[in-house]
């Protein structure tokens, strides 16, 4: 883990840099009804600038998916702010968080959530053709799976690929429309160790390459040295971890 940059769980204003990246101000979110309420994000501050790769551990049932969850405008908070890229993930518009999300964010899931029917390159076209017209250009997919080390697998369906393979697919995909901030939920979940430390070493490698703030949810302690910072989440509340 490198020591810079410095975790950043402050209310402090955002500079120029923060605000191209993932800026989360005193966000609470409960669940549940009047009967029971849970406090899955309980007053939550998070920064993470462009080119970082941010993990965030903790107990299960914590809070982190609601945080992505939040982080994306796919749930907004009771209280706080949430911006990506400088825009409000949180506008009462689903479908105005929608384009927000299609234009701003990339989402990795635990085992790539690919789409059985298509092969490696359709699957990054596909979001291309339902972006938002600015992201329609995007990034040419064939260059992408040749960065993530799939050029000579374009053509395979998932179930021809392992498990790490849909995984750099999954990361590919999520790259294509060119996010601010890339979203990644337990990336590590279904490979074993080897494969983890591949996939973690690429998202902390495209986080630089292409300046994009990532948040990765992970229970594996074994890829955190590749992350700049690290918070851990108990209970709804965010802490920057010792
Ligand atoms: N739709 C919902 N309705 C009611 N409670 C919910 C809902 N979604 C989540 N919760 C509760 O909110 C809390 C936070 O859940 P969340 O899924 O964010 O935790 P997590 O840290 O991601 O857990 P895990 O590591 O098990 O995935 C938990 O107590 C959970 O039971």
């Amino acid at each position: 883990m490198s020591s810079s940059p410095a975790p950043t769980a402050s209310t402090a204003p955002a500079d120029s840099s923060e605000r191209l990246g993932l800026v989360m101000r005193a966000v609470s979110l409960r669940h549940g009804d009047a009967a029971e309420t849970v406090q899955a994000l309980d007053d939550v501050d998070l920064t993470v600038r462009p080119g970082e790769l941010a993990a965030i551990v903790g107990p299960s049932g914590a809070g982190k998916s609601s945080l992505l969850a939040v982080a994306g405008g796919l749930a907004r908070p009771d209280q706080g702010t949430v911006t990506v890229a400088g825009q409000d993930m949180t506008v009462p518009s689903r479908r105005t968080r929608t384009a927000l999300r299609r234009q701003h964010v990339g989402f990795v899931f635990q085992s790539g959530n690919l789409l059985p029917a298509l092969t490696a390159v359709d699957q990054l076209r596909l979001p291309l053709r339902l972006g938002p017209r600015s992201t329609r250009s995007g990034r040419d997919p064939l260059e992408l799976l040749a960065d993530v080390g799939m050029t000579d697998k374009a053509d395979r369906r998932p179930h021809q690929l392992s498990g790490g393979e849909r995984q750099r697919v999954g990361i590919a995909r999520a790259l294509v429309t060119e996010p601010s901030v890339l979203l990644v939920d337990e990336p590590t979940a279904a490979l074993d160790r080897a494969r983890s430390h591949d996939i973690v070493r690429l998202l902390a490698h495209e986080a630089r390459q292409r300046s994009v703030a990532v948040v990765m949810v992970t229970h594996d302690h074994d890829v955190l040295e590749y992350c700049d910072t690290v918070y851990e989440m108990v209970d709804g509340k965010l802490a920057a971890s010792s």
